[in-house]
């Protein structure tokens, strides 16, 4: 059964999108199922890193989204309009939507999820709240059976990374700002990034699915960074603390409150002093990091990269992926499972023995502490190939020297015949320790 997919938008994350479609090789083979249809751009001229079929590509997006053949359409091409009624006119003709336009998302999720629910199709949105960290499919699913607390996050990688480089330099705002938007960060227009209105987004429709129910943008407290300065950077340092943009949803009332008591949720987005052994204190530069607390998991955090084209695609094509699957077994046989949920692992994978992994070592050698000894240890390495990072003689008691060895990357086999031979020294009275390093 072949997927034919509707791109629109061919830029950051629909050029990482088409590069994974057409490279299914060693992903999922459902991949091999998905096929792209036509791709939707504002300018045919346009150089482009991905090579394309022609023929794929349109600046007629309406006609994408009306398709008869297109099952499923992928809205890339950001911002509000034509992005919502594009969504809303692929739902009234019947396409699943996949879609990382978080801005679309966060105002308009009632008319279109409202439609997709009337129209029997899904809109999937992973790539919308930290690119291709996985954090919409186990809110929806895997830690839905939670009563969940607490949703807090750092979901926007442009504030990040200013925050990080004005902590570690001492810098100031403007002038991180200005790198942030040369090394391309920050877009021309920063706005939506440093006051907090991309992370405002995000976290309204992250607070959605963690506490079933929609959120109203417009109620959610948002403030940026421009305030935060070097010296409030220097003094929380001082106190054991740095600055986050936070972006938190809770609910504010237990879980044991009376019956009838009405549910609340705190929903905000504001920089935050962070002790600096909290989970998120260490989330630096670009990165984005969503810690959720919930009953009876406790804490769970999800960290990685959450923009860039690669990563971002990730969590479009996981959303193309999915609805397949529900379509592949909803189109087949009673008795067919969806390809996402079972076994489809035939086959034993290879296991490369221990002998041939590639590793740092450490080793712990005791003897005799006589002139010559640590040269041995050395040559017996060299011949087998195991190049040394250190060797160092730490301690000598009772007429024992303790000697500790880290190695450079050497193939294990190597490393335990050279200690093979090395335990037949007469001057090498034992080899308490080896450990493997990172
Ligand atoms: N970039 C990132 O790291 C992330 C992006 N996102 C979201 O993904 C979406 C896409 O972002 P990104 O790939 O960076 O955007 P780009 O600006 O790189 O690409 C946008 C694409 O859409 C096309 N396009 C835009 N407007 C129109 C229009 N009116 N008609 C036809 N084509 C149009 C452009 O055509 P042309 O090429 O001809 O100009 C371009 O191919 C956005 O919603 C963004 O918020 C989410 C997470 C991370
Ligand atoms: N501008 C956003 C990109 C993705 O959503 C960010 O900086 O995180
Ligand atoms: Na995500």
């Amino acid at each position: 059964m072949a997927f034919k997919i509707g791109l629109l938008g061919f830029g950051t994350v629909g050029s990482g999108t088409v590069q994974i479609l057409q490279n299914p090789t060693l992903r999922h083979p459902l991949l091999h199922d998905i096929t792209l249809h036509r791709v939707g751009v504002r300018s045919l001229d346009k150089p482009r890193p991905i090579e394309l079929a022609p023929d794929l590509l349109t600046t007629d997006l309406e006609a994408i989204v009306t398709d008869p053949e297109v099952d499923v359409v992928v809205e890339l091409i950001g911002g509000l309009e034509p992005a919502r009624s594009l969504i809303l006119k692929a739902i009234a003709h019947k396409k699943h939507v996949v879609t990382a336009n978080k801005a679309v998302i966060a105002r308009y999720s009632d008319e279109i999820f409202d439609a997709a629910n009337a129209a029997g199709v899904y809109v999937m949105i992973e790539a919308a709240v930290a690119g291709g960290i996985p954090v919409i499919q186990p809110l929806r699913q895997a830690l839905s059976v939670n009563r969940l607390h607490r949703v807090t996050g750092i979901i926007n990688g442009t504030t990040n990374y200013i925050l990080t480089r004005m902590q570690r330099e001492g810098a100031d705002f403007t002038d991180v700002l200005a790198d942030a938007q040369a090394l391309g960060y920050a877009e021309a227009d920063p706005t939506a990034d440093v006051d907090g209105l991309d992370a405002a987004d995000k976290i309204a429709i992250l607070a959605a699915l963690a506490f079933g129910g929609r959120v109203n943008l417009t109620e959610v407290y948002c403030e940026g960074i421009r305030n935060v300065t070097a010296s409030d950077i220097a003094y929380a340092e001082d106190l054991g603390f740095v600055i986050k943009l936070l972006a938190t949803a809770q609910r504010d009332i237990p879980d044991d409150a009376a019956p009838g008591t009405t549910d609340r949720l705190q929903v905000r987005v504001h920089p935050t002093l962070l002790p600096k052994d909290h989970p998120l204190a260490s989330v630096n530069d670009v990165f984005n990091a969503v810690l959720i607390e919930g009953d009876p998991i406790g804490q769970v955090m999800f960290f990685g990269p959450g923009a860039g084209m690669g990563p971002t695609a990730s969590a479009v094509v996981s959303d193309i992926q999915t609805i397949a699957a529900a379509l592949k077994s909803a189109a087949a046989a009673p008795t067919s499972l969806n390809p996402l949920m079972a076994c489809i692992h035939e086959h034993y994978c290879t296991i490369t023995p221990m002998e041939d992994l590639v590793t740092r070592f450490y080793a712990r050698l005791l003897s005799k502490d006589q002139p010559g000894v640590i040269g041995k240890i050395g040559t017996c390495f060299g011949n087998h190939d195991v190049s040394l990072e250190s060797i160092v003689q730490i301690d000598s008691h009772q007429d024992l020297a303790e000697i500790v060895v880290v190695t450079h990357n050497v193939r294990e086999g190597n490393f335990r015949q050279a200690l093979d031979e090395m335990r037949h020294f007469e001057a090498v009275s034992e080899i308490p320790s080896t450990l493997r390093v990172l």
